[in-house]
């Protein structure tokens, strides 16, 4: 069921745009915002704004210096959010209102201060640029501040005034800000239409339903190489006697939000594969989580639950939910490992583009707050690599909270969030990014505190066009 990956089924709301920045004529194709009339089916015209005030930032640092990015608490405490090397930039999530400051690596002693960004209090804007090198009204300086930079320093200014000169152009003509760094290519990976809500898509895959699960000793890991691991048509699958019967699992992809694209699968893991995961989770390690972006350990925690990753080696369930999960997101399985020289011989590079299954369990009064999954890429990075869907995997009916939300999605009905409900063996899916290579800010979504019982869950993170690290 795996289709070629150059996929001609292009998205309707993709519209060419020509324009030139001072660097020639360009073209790309922007992602217009699919319009409510059509995406209510008729049922309302106008959007509900989403009650979350709270919006993806950025700050771009065009200075030949390193500086430091502080986050000044409403007690007026400044919070260490990390460096920002010369030309490039740092994101993280915000709200209106508040405040932020490019100040020397020195700050703590020398209280100097580059820049103050006040995040808007409309909430439209998220881009915020430190040049020290452009003084308004003044060329003379201005041409000055030029020479004075290095001929790589010179380059990597322009990348970024062309960037900014790029994302005020693509917020005139789609109202969003761009969150990655022009030109970053279109994502490589399928992504399924979202026309209107409750629109159904129907997917099959030869991964059915394991029914029993094969002895340990028979699971094993798995060992063969790239190429042996392909499956031909008429190859049968592995452990077929211990599967439920028939050639193919049908899988229903529901859209329950077109903006951002969220989709439900009611049925994508059976009670025997979700019973072997959550045994394994138990058996296995599971360690405090922790956020991954270094910076304060004042800061307040924003997730509160346990994980440890899994492979899809690890044995033939783990490497079924990979396959099968390839089949539902319409991605060769090829990408979800490492390939050799035949395989792909064009794509980046020969890696996964699929992280390790993270099994992430929650006690009661456990969540973890609104954020993005997406992440920066490094602005030399041509590529932008940065995780482009996200699986969810639900293992458990829980009793009482423990929804994933998105409190950003946009409805003619509701400011209020969008829930989607845990249920054992029913997956979620979400695009961290939209069809124009832009990252989608609207994907922002929480985990909300389980107030009965417990919830466990696993994360599959999809990478466009790689994973680079
Ligand atoms: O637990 C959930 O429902 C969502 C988890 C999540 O967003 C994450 O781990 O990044
Ligand atoms: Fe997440």
């Amino acid at each position: 069921a795996s289709v070629p990956v150059d996929d001609d089924r292009k998205d309707p709301n993709l519209q060419e745009i020509s324009f030139d920045l001072g660097f020639g004529e360009e073209n790309f194709e922007v992602f217009m915002d699919p319009d409510i009339q059509a995406f209510s089916q008729g049922k309302h015209d106008k959007i509900v704004k989403p009650h979350m005030k709270g919006h993806a930032v950025k700050f771009f640092n065009m200075s030949p210096y390193s500086v430091k990015l502080f986050w000044i608490s409403d007690s007026n405490e400044p919070m260490d959010m990390g460096v920002c090397k010369p030309f490039h930039s740092v994101g993280t999530a915000s709200f209106p209102g508040h405040n932020f400051i490019f100040a020397p690596l020195d700050y703590m002693q020398s209280k100097v201060v580059y820049q103050h960004f006040p995040i808007d209090k409309t909430g439209t804007n998220a881009l915020y640029y430190y040049d020290p090198i452009h003084v308004p009204g003044n060329e003379e300086r201005t041409k000055k501040n030029l020479a004075r930079l290095t001929l790589s320093e010179y380059e990597k200014y322009n990348k970024m005034v062309r960037n900014r000169k790029f994302a005020e152009h693509y917020k005139k003509v789609t109202g969003r800000e761009y969150l990655t760094m022009y030109p970053r290519p279109k994502p490589r990976h399928f992504m399924w239409p979202a026309d209107y809500i409750n629109q159904t898509h129907w997917v099959t895959s030869r991964e059915t339903f394991f029914k029993n699960i094969p002895e340990d000793n028979l699971l094993g890991t798995i060992r063969e190489k790239p190429l042996e691991r392909k499956l031909k048509e008429d190859d049968p699958v592995a452990f077929s006697d211990y599967r439920e019967p028939g050639d193919h699992l049908n899988m229903t992809i529901r859209v329950v939000s077109v903006r951002p694209r969220v989709y439900e699968i009611d049925s994508f893991l059976s009670e025997q594969e979700v019973d072997h995961i959550v045994a394994y989770a138990q058996s296995a390690n599971l360690k405090l989580s922790t956020v991954g972006q270094g910076g304060d350990s004042k800061k307040a925690k924003v997730r509160t639950s346990y994980n440890t990753w899994v492979g899809r080696e690890t044995n033939q369930i783990f490497d079924t939910v990979y396959r099968r999960a390839a089949d539902l997101l319409q991605i060769d399985e090829s990408l979800f490992r490492d390939r050799d020289a035949t395989e792909f011989p064009d794509w980046p590079n020969k890696r996964s583009i699929g992280e390790q299954l993270q099994l992430v369990h929650y006690n009661e009064k456990q969540e973890y707050t609104a954020h993005h999954d997406f992440g920066y890429a490094d602005v030399d990075n041509k590529l932008q690599p940065a995780r482009f869907a996200t699986l969810l995997l639900y293992l458990n009916d829980v009793e009482e909270g423990g929804e994933t939300s998105f409190p950003r999605w946009h409805n003619g009905e509701t400011g209020k969030e969008l829930l989607t409900k845990p249920k054992k063996g029913k997956a979620a899916l979400f695009y961290s990014f939209l069809p124009d290579g832009n990252l989608d800010d609207y994907s922002q979504h929480a985990a909300k505190p389980v107030l009965k019982g417990e919830k466990y869950l696993i994360n599959l993170w999809v990478r466009d066009p790689i994973k680079d690290f």
